[in-house]
């Protein structure tokens, strides 16, 4: 599906620079998919050329989250070119599965799809490339992060400690397989009162923390529940760019700076195809 070559990842058709971050969680609404638009747009804002391939097959929520109208165009039968909706370039398996396909049919067409986003489209020069996976540690997971043995995983999860203990599960399967794991996010951490600032710890308390703990690696940080986050995501209009100077915002350019930072070397030994037991694809440096 790619190269490795000069601490890159290089597809046919583009390569990845800096991260291949497969954005997970235990559970469905989290907030995964907010999560991934709102960091591909902070990585974006700080000059990084940013994808995103939309592989949650039970819900492709990040076409309506950016406001993608635009569909993916064909140059021929083995060349795709993603549309790019403000300044993201964006494959989602919704534009090839159709909505109300069982989902026992979409996994074999996940696998396909998934490879043909790698090979087929001209993602040109990105620095990174977000995967928003389907929720859970299930067979569409776990096989994507098989075959990308050189992602990270960035973990999403509320407070809530029956979300932390799915999402948990999700990390000891990304060890397994010798997955880096990027950090948790904990979305939907609190809500603060617009009149007197005080915040309610509406799902509970530290559930990202312990989880982050627990595997070892790092909380990038803590989102509130914000009602806009809701309202402008259905709209197609992201919190971050439609508020700069929010709270949220300030957290999300914090994540990405995280990420920034963190950011490790992509190890040519690992090859693309899964082998048991191979080595992890990132080191840190
Ligand atoms: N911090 C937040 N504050 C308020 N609403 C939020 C927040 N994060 C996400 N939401 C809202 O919660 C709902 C679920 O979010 P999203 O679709 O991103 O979840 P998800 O984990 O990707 O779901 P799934 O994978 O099950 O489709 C959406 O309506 C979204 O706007």
């Amino acid at each position: 599906m790619y190269q490795v070559k000069d601490n890159k990842l290089v597809l046919n058709h583009g390569s990845i620079e800096k991260g291949l971050i497969a954005v997970a969680s235990g559970k469905g609404g989290v907030g995964k998919s907010t999560v991934t638009s709102n960091l591909a747009l902070s990585l974006k804002e700080k000059g990084n050329r940013v994808g995103i391939v939309d592989a949650d097959i039970h819900g492709f929520s990040i076409p309506r989250i950016l406001g993608l109208k635009e569909e993916p165009r064909a140059l021929n039968d083995k060349e795709i070119i993603p549309p790019e909706v403000k300044g993201i370039k964006v494959m989602s398996m919704g534009s090839f599965v159709g909505e109300n396909e069982a989902v026992i049919w979409r996994a074999p067409l996940l696998a396909g799809a998934l490879q043909q986003f790698m090979e087929d489209v001209h993602w040109g020069e990105l620095d990174y490339l977000l995967l928003d996976l389907p929720p859970g540690t299930g067979d569409m997971a776990l096989n994507i992060m098989q075959k990308l043995p050189h992602s990270e995983l960035l973990i999403v999860t509320t407070p809530q400690v029956v979300a932390t203990k799915v999402a948990g599960r999700i990390a000891r399967v990304a060890e397994k397989l010798n997955i880096n794991i990027a950090g948790v996010v904990e979305n939907m951490s609190y809500y603060k009162c617009p009149d007197c600032g005080h915040k309610e710890y509406i799902f509970g308390e530290g559930g990202g923390k312990e989880l982050a703990s627990f595997l070892k690696t790092d909380l990038l940080g803590q989102i509130p529940l914000e009602p806009e986050i809701r309202k402008l995501g259905d709209e197609g209009q992201p919190l971050i760019l439609n508020n700069p100077g929010s709270e949220v915002t300030r957290v999300y350019n914090s994540i990405a700076d995280k990420i920034e930072n963190n950011r490790g070397e992509f190890d040519p030994d690992v090859k693309p195809l899964f082998l048991q037991g191979s080595p992890g694809g990132k080191k840190k440096v």
